[in-house]
């Protein structure tokens, strides 16, 4: 196996629970996140992402797989490299009495960081001028920002943040794309998990997408998309109809739409134009289709990624554990299973 800041191989995980049956949730995972990249961790809703974080975290106990973050074998020996670790998985809790600053003190002292800390930490997530109002008051954008910052306290040189942009608006959602990349220039790995794919296209350089509980595709998001390049056109013309019988009759794959048409497989669009300019029907519009992230993840996962629609891809209803909600606190890592 290479080595990488988080090496995951053949992880796998069964729930059983007398109401719900058996539930395979990861089911022989792969995962390999290396030094210095900004990680998506991409799946749909129930396919496995939680459950990947929280076994890798000691919050879960694995059936079976390999696990090692920072060099160490997880859980087990994760007490040995807690300190150089952030990890937010999903909505964290905090006191609605406590200001910011008093909850990042409290963590400091309890943690041996000096206190001096809290006010970077604060000044790095945004959050200086708001730090002495009660965390009550705060959006949804801020107690995030507050949990990241309460992860930033030991310096660690791995993130890991499960849905960090969950419930946010698209104000939030850019500042925590902002606040992800100012820490990747800092040369923290991050590790993102996320159903948002337009968000990961946009802070990460390298993708793993789950589903069904497997990896169905990994490597720098421009290989991954890449590999879907099927080098399609969109044609706009005066004459549609015209315009596809020209193209399938010059041998090209043509699939019509109500006002374009898709060409497969052009090498040079130029071929396009031409064979249509020819017999004097004129191109409007012709533009290369990129896949991103949205087309691939749908492809590869049978689901169409929108936050606003979540589907389980086995078909049940959410799941909502109360502990998984909640900051971990990298002193559980010791001994904790389940
Ligand atoms: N504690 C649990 N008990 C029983 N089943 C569980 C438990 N935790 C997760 N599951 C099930 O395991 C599967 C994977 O869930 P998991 O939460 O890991 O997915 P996810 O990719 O994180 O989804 P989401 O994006 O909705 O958070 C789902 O079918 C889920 O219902």
């Amino acid at each position: 196996m290479t080595s990488g800041v988080i090496e995951i191989e053949g992880l796998r995980k069964t729930f059983h629970s007398l109401r719900r049956g058996r539930r395979v949730a990861v089911d022989g995972f792969d995962l390999l996140v290396e030094a210095g990249q900004v990680h998506g961790f991409l799946g749909p809703n129930g396919s496995g992402k939680t459950t990947t974080l929280r076994a890798l975290l000691g919050l879960v106990r694995a059936d079976d797989g390999r696990m090692r973050v920072l060099g160490a074998s997880a859980p087990e020996q994760l007490p040995q490299v807690a300190g150089r670790v952030g990890a937010i998985v999903e909505s964290p809790q905090f006191y609605g009495n406590f200001t910011a600053y008093r909850t990042l003190r409290l963590l400091a002292l309890a943690g041996g960081v000096p206190v001096g800390r809290v006010d970077e930490v604060l000044a790095q997530v945004g959050l200086a001028d708001r730090s002495h109002e009660r965390v009550k008051g705060y959006s949804l954008g801020m107690k995030q920002r507050l949990a990241v910052a309460s992860a930033l306290l030991k310096r660690p040189e791995l993130l890991i943040l499960d849905e960090p942009a969950n419930g946010l608006d698209p104000a939030g959602i850019r500042e925590m794309r902002d606040l992800v990349r100012g820490l990747a220039a800092d040369g923290v790995t991050v590790l993102v998990s996320s159903h948002i794919l337009a968000e990961i296209q946009l802070i990460c350089d390298h993708v793993t997408i789950i589903s069904r509980g497997r990896r169905v595709a990994a490597g720098p998001v421009t290989e991954v998309l890449a590999g879907f390049d099927r080098h399609e056109c969109l044609v706009r013309a005066d004459d549609l109809t015209r315009a596809e019988e020209l193209l399938t009759a010059a041998g090209m794959a043509v699939t019509g739409h109500v006002d374009h048409l898709v060409v497969g497989e052009v090498a040079d669009p130029a071929t396009v134009s031409r064979t249509l300019g020819e017999q004097g029907v004129w191109v409007r519009e012709l533009t290369p289709m990129r896949p991103d992230l949205e087309s691939v993840f749908l492809e590869l996962t049978g689901t169409p990624a929108s936050p606003a629609v979540p589907r389980q891809v086995d078909g049940s209803t959410p799941h909502h554990d109360p502990a998984v909600g909640r900051q971990i606190d990298l002193d559980d890592f010791r001994g904790v299973t389940s």
